[in-house]
């Protein structure tokens, strides 16, 4: 039996502050570092140790894996990051505050554009500053691949082939794996695994910094999952 671990990073400046962050590159909050190392020391208490590390290009998550490794006495073991492990991209909405947003365009447009797999933010242009065509860590992605706004399905279509050309290889090996992600980036991941429909996935909240566990027999089928807190 094998375990894979993915945890959603500690809670960032911008989620004390409820504002919609995808990839703005906010640091965390300093409940968020306490909550990341907290997350190590369960992992600790459990016994869990990993082979292989992979998180976003984000700082909140970068940071968070870094803390868990470091309760576990970790920090040796590769790290790989991609821009594909991204929080969602939420287009013009990034930097507003979601009660802001709330007033201006109605609570029902406003939980669309969060959490229906389907919906689009409204997009950002190639100049404004948030577009990620301006930003030196996305040079080596297409102008396909930059995105202008995006949904949870496009999300979906750029986390799946890391995770399948990266993290189920790894796992191949029998590698011991622990992912740290976004909540929106996460979702997509699990809306695959657990085949969610597009309203269970609207339904499922992921809780910062809480190891959600997968147990999976030896072809990499699912046995169970939890969290562990
Ligand atoms: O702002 C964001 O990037 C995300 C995660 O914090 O927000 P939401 O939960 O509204 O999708």
């Amino acid at each position: 039996m094998q375990k894979l671990v993915l945890i959603r990073h500690g809670e960032s400046a911008w989620n004390l502050e409820n504002r919609f962050t995808g990839w703005e590159d906010v640091d965390l909050s300093e409940n968020g570092y306490e909550q990341a190392k907290n997350a190590g020391r369960i992992l600790k208490k459990n016994d869990y140790n990993f082979d292989v590390g992979f998180t976003s290009y984000l700082k909140r998550s970068i940071k968070t894996l870094h803390l868990v490794l470091e309760e576990l006495d970790h920090l040796w073991i590769p790290v790989e990051k991609s821009w594909r492990l991204n929080e969602r991209f939420y287009g013009a909405l990034q930097g507003m505050n979601k009660d802001d947003a709330i007033a201006k365009y109605g609570s029902e447009q406003v939980l669309k554009w969060r959490r229906d797999p389907n919906e689009h933010p409204p997009a950002v242009t190639r100049d404004d500053p948030r577009y990620p065509g301006h930003d030196l860590r996305y040079n080596g992605l297409t102008e396909r691949e930059l995105p202008l706004t995006e949904n949870l399905g496009e999300t979906m279509d750029r986390v799946l082939p890391f995770w399948n050309e990266r993290i189920v290889k790894a796992m191949r090996r029998n590698q011991k794996v622990v992912v740290v992600a976004h909540g929106n980036s996460l979702r997509s991941l699990i809306k695959y695994i657990d085949h969610l429909s597009d309203e269970e996935v609207s339904n499922l909240e992921i809780p910062t910094a809480t190891p959600w566990v997968y147990e999976l027999d030896e072809g990499l089928n699912q046995i169970r999952h939890y969290y562990l807190d």
